[in-house]
């Protein structure tokens, strides 16, 4: 299967959530990092579950799945451990649904996640093997360390400055590539963020005036 991979905009947008067990759980956890409106229908709660929703992080109706739940939804996640009832959700989705165990009822699959503030590292297999997304994620979160936030965060800022204080394009798409040069994501690693943004910083002083 070629999926497309993608970054969905959630905020506010509805969904839904069939299931409350550990799967679940780990789905809903990723929902509410993006913002959106999450209902979740199930019997039962996990206690990681019943505390988001006790923080009003989710809506919660305690019963089993019943068609028309999904009116109005556009993502839906099917994590019940009832073959038949996912199936139906799936069949019911309006929209975007996943079906945590069953990768033919879905239209599109999760990956494995790396977050470090902006940066978002995004892995798949395409279904090969998720425990083989598990260990990459893993690796790479040792590669990309907490300081990454830090930088990005410095980078988006820097990046909106460049833009009027080196006005000639040519100049300053070398400054903005020198960015994540070889060199600063070493300093940042070795010497840690404020190393880092002093390099860049004295870098942009230079390019913005004509050094
Ligand atoms: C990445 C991650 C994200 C998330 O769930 O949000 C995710 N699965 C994770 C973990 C995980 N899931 C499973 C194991 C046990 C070891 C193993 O099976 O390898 C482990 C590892 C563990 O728990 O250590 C069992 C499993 N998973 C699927 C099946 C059905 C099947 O394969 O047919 C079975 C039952 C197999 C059986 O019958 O035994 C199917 C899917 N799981 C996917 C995503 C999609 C493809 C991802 C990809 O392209 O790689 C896809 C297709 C649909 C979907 O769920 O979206 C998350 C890692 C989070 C992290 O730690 O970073
Ligand atoms: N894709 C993955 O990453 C992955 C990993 C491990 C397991 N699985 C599979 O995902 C499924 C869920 O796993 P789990 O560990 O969260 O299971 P679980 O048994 O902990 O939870 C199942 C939940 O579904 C609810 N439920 C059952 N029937 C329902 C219905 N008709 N309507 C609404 N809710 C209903 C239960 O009340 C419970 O809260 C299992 O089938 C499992 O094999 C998938």
């Amino acid at each position: 299967m070629n999926y497309y991979p993608a970054f969905l905009n959630l905020t506010d947008r509805k969904a839904v959530v069939v299931g409350g067990g550990k799967v679940a759980q780990r789905k809903v956890s990723a929902l509410i990092s993006s913002g959106a409106d999450i209902t979740l229908i199930s019997p039962s709660l996990t206690k990681e579950l019943r505390k988001s929703l006790t923080a009003g992080m989710i809506r919660h109706i305690p019963r089993q799945y019943r068609t028309g739940d999904l009116e109005g939804a556009f993502l839906v996640i099917a994590a019940t451990d009832s073959a038949e009832t996912n199936r139906r959700v799936s069949k019911d989705a309006p929209a975007l649904v996943n079906v945590v165990d069953v990768p033919e009822e879905c239209n599109f699959i999760a990956p494995s996640v790396v977050k470090r503030g902006h940066l978002v590292i995004a892995i798949s297999t395409g279904g090969a093997s998720p425990a083989f997304s598990r260990a990459i994620r893993q690796e790479l979160q040792l590669l990309y360390g907490s300081e990454f936030s830090g930088y990005l965060k410095f980078v988006k800022e820097i990046r909106r400055k460049a833009m009027t204080a080196v006005p000639e394009k040519g100049r300053r798409e070398r400054f903005l590539k020198g960015l994540a040069s070889v060199e600063i994501l070493a300093t940042l690693r070795a010497k840690g963020i404020g190393a880092a943004k002093k390099v860049v910083t004295d870098r942009l002083k230079k390019f913005s005036r004509n050094l």
